[in-house]
């Protein structure tokens, strides 16, 4: 049985980042109140980053527990390590150099200047291996069972590295390693759509007009051969977080209308 997909559709770029954050920092609240130490995963991309720094300058960020949170990647730019262009860095400079995580508990994808100078299948592997070392009890995949798994999308459709019509689509395991990325950089980490669907809720966060047609295909039944977000949804949920512009094809009847 497949889980439910909600679409909420808010005014602009702006809000929608910052529903985005504030979404986040209650369900990591929640959790945390619960006694779990939650496991996110981060998205690269404008929007994605966009969202950090949303976190950053809330003041709910004081209700969360920096320090009992572990922060993964979806995907990385095989890239040297504090590159500008790395999601990681990116997401430090946003937020993490920011609040109080635990350095133990973020996880970045190793870079070609790691020990050992892996390629970006060593890396992949690498990150397999970590990823399986904190599989809890229970967990299905070789992976922590992600409580929210963040994910922007590209104009054609792609997700976290996995891009439509590349071999990398296809992957068994957890991580693979990607070469001739169409969007630069060409090498690249991503997870395989076996980790992503691991986790209890992804999160789309997606917004303007050059991402209207993949959003109203994934929405509507594509293939995730053409359209790699068709194929990345959450076990329990799997939440399109998108501006209007991005919402332009959706058909009205699936969307809830966040902010007019
Ligand atoms: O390269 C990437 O692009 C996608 C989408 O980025 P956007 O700027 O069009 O939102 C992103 O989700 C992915 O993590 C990143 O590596």
């Amino acid at each position: 049985m497949t889980s439910p997909t909600l679409v909420v559709v808010h005014r602009d770029q702006q809000t929608l980042a910052a529903a985005a954050a504030a979404r986040f920092l209650t369900t990591v609240t929640d959790l945390q109140s619960a006694g779990a130490v939650p496991h996110v995963v981060l998205t690269g991309g404008g929007l994605g980053t966009r969202v950090l720094s949303e976190l950053r300058s809330s003041p709910a960020r004081a209700a969360v527990d920096w320090s009992r949170l572990h922060v993964w990647w979806g995907d990385e730019r095989h890239l040297p390590t504090g590159h500008p262009d790395r999601n990681e860095t990116q997401a430090r400079e946003a937020l993490l150099d920011h609040v109080d995580v635990a350095p133990d508990h973020v996880h970045p994808v190793p870079a070609p200047d790691s020990p050992g100078d892996p390629s970006p299948e060593e890396a992949a592997a690498a990150y397999a291996a970590e990823l399986a070392a904190h599989r809890r009890p229970g967990d299905a995949v070789d992976v922590p069972r992600f409580d929210v798994l963040l994910l922007g999308m590209g104009p054609d459709g792609h997700v976290a590295s996995l891009f439509p019509e590349h071999p990398a689509l296809h992957a068994d395991g957890t991580v693979t390693g990607v070469r001739g990325s169409p969007k630069p950089p060409p090498e690249r980490v991503s997870m395989t759509f076996g980790a992503i669907r691991a986790a209890v809720e992804v999160w789309f966060v997606v917004a303007g007009d050059d991402k209207a047609a993949p959003a109203a295909m994934a929405l509507q039944g594509a293939g995730e051969r053409q359209v790699p977000a068709a194929g990345a949804h959450g076990t329990r949920r799997t939440l399109w977080l998108l501006d209007r512009g991005a919402a332009t094809r959706v058909p009205a009847a699936v969307t809830r209308i966040a902010s007019p």
